[in-house]
């Protein structure tokens, strides 16, 4: 019985998959492999772990070649609807939950809920409208205020589950009249799920009326259209003109054929659970989802005016009385905190030195450790900052850790660490590291990647052995014996707290002062 039905299910897949497409779309595959996915992946050696970062454009988001990307018909779209949730094993229940996941997540990566809190999904009667009701459940577990317009309700039972969670939520359902006028007072993003890809003719009431509202909404609220702006044609867009003019638009499985004149910032593709049987036989190219996102950004990215680009920091006070009296043991209890908070390369810190010539110049390096006889980190002694530092020993340290609006000047003098300790820490390096290390004459002049990379190789098959790679003499590490430390923790309208930790000549305790801003 269940062989019989396997075979029913193999036959009708294939079925489908040997069906032409319905209509031809742009095959641009030799771009396709640009679009690899963003992996970080973890590399274990003996006794190491270290992160790679693969980059490719992928990673950054906005990248994408909007050419290369394809676009569905009207049919093609209901089709491989049904063929997802026919022969593919879909429950409309489970696309409708990916779809409005892909919603909200796309609305959190532009419309931070710090600015944007106040969501109005006004949602349709078909599959579009659930979209739009499960968007607003995750969005309100992500920390909006979502309100619901919900006019046409369905009584199918997957719908009134939605209204029920929503209930329980006590998100609350606004009726078409008892909405303002003007939606720009009570709203920050409005979620326009009114129709999807089965929209055909002109609106009818009480649609026609909203969408009215929405055409007429200037810079505020925004508007986040799913799949389709709503009252535009699903294949000739705003063909007439004069409709609504979402500022994104996210669109599920691919984008339809009206996506074509979407002019707004942010087009965001969302349902990512499309098999390759359906790419495979509709030829769609679409961007690949990074990492575990359910949302990607399509297109050129945003033109954005960098005068306008601020944040307001938000975080607790920095008082006097909580902060310890050694700012080592500070610098622990901050460093610790953004450890524990999951931020990347938490000891990432920028490296200021100047020459004899008194030009300062800065990079980045890692710090390796610390405690109250200063802070390390390893180096080429031979390179630029450490040709500075042997002219100037003195040099200045900066963290940022952005997630937590926090920022740590130090400052002081610096010299190198024992031999036997670079020594230790040269060999805890993964071997590749080390065999870099030798190869880098670090800040000279390179002819071209190859020649790092011949000698690169050569090193790795003369150690192949396993044998012990001899730290360069010119490489080490450096400490930086502090005299300032300053830890700076960010506050609205730019009034953040500043306490710097001084020393004084000849006393051993650090005196505490508070700066302006
Ligand atoms: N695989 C996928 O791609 C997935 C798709 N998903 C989502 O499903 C959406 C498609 O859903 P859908 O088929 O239910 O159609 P949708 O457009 O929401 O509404 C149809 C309703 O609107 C009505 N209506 C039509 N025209 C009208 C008018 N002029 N004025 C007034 N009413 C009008 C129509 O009524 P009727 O005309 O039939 O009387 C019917 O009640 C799709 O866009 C995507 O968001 C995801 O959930 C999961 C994965
Ligand atoms: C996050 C990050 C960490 C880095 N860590 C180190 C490091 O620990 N040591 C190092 O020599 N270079 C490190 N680099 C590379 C330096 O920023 C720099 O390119 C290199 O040291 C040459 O700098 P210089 O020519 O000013 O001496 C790091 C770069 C980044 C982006
Ligand atoms: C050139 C260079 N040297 C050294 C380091 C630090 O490496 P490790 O953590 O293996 O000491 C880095 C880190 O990015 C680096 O880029
Ligand atoms: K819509």
């Amino acid at each position: 019985m269940r062989s019989v039905i396997r075979r029913r299910v193999t036959t009708m897949i294939s079925a489908f998959l040997f069906q032409p497409p319905l209509s031809s779309i742009s095959p641009k595959h030799h771009q396709y492999s640009l679009l690899l996915p963003l992996t970080t992946q973890r590399f274990l050696t003996a006794s190491h772990s270290f992160r790679l970062r693969t980059f490719s454009t992928k990673s950054i988001p906005n990248m994408q070649d909007s050419a290369s990307v394809s676009y569905l018909s009207q049919r093609e779209a209901a089709e491989i609807d049904e063929t997802l949730m026919g022969p593919l094993g879909f429950s409309v229940d489970q696309l409708m939950e990916l779809a409005g996941l892909s919603v909200a997540t796309s609305v959190a990566e532009v419309y931070k809920p710090s600015e944007y809190s106040r969501v109005l999904a006004i949602c349709g009667p078909g599959n579009n409208g659930g979209d739009g009701l499960v968007a607003a459940r995750h969005l309100h577990h992500f920390g909006y205020k979502p309100s619901i317009c919900y006019p046409k309700r369905t009584s199918k039972p997957l719908y009134t589950g939605l209204v029920t969670q929503l209930e329980s939520l006590s998100v609350p359902f606004v009726s078409v009249d008892d909405l303002p006028e003007d939606l720009s007072k009570d709203f920050d993003v409005i979620i326009d799920a009114i129709f999807g890809f089965s929209f055909h003719g002109a609106p009818r009431p009480p649609f026609d009326d909203i969408i009215r509202r929405l055409q007429t909404l200037q810079k505020r609220p925004v508007i986040v259209s799913v799949d389709i702006p709503s009252g535009w044609h699903v294949e000739e867009g705003d063909h007439e003109g004069g409709g609504i003019k979402p500022d994104m638009l996210v669109s599920l499985t691919a984008p339809k054929l009206c996506a074509k004149s979407f002019c707004g910032p942010h087009h965001f593709l969302g349902g990512r659970f499309v098999p390759p049987s359906v790419a495979e036989k509709y030829k769609l190219e679409l961007p690949s989802f990074p990492g575990t996102s359910m949302c990607v950004r399509i297109g050129k990215p945003p033109k954005v005016d960098i005068s306008a680009m601020r944040v307001n920091y938000v975080s607790p006070e920095l008082l006097e009385d909580q902060v310890e009296s050694d700012p080592v043991l500070q610098f622990r209890k901050w460093f610790d905190e953004a450890v524990a908070a999951g931020l990347r390369e938490t000891n990432a810190m920028a490296l200021s030195t100047t020459s004899k010539d008194r030009k300062p110049s800065s990079r980045m390096v890692l710090l390796k450790g610390f405690d109250e006889n200063g802070f390390v980190w390893f180096t080429n002694y031979e390179s630029k900052k450490g040709s500075d530092l042997s002219e100037n020993p003195f040099a200045a340290l900066l963290f940022y850790w952005e997630d937590m609006n926090r920022q740590v000047r130090i400052e002081g003098p610096v010299e190198r660490i024992s031999e036997e300790e670079s020594e230790n820490y040269y060999h805890s390096r993964p071997r590749g590291s080390q065999i870099g290390a030798i190869v880098s004459k670090q800040s000279s002049v390179v002819p071209g990647r190859h020649v790092l990379y011949d000698e690169y190789e050569e090193l790795t098959k003369k150690y192949s052995d396993g044998s012990v790679i001899p730290k360069p003499k010119n490489w080490g590490g450096f400490r930086l014996k502090p005299n300032l430390f300053e830890f700076w923790q960010g506050q609205p309208s730019r009034l953040h707290d500043r306490l710097q930790y001084s020393l004084q000549e000849g006393n051993p305790a650090w005196i505490i002062r508070r700066l302006a801003p």
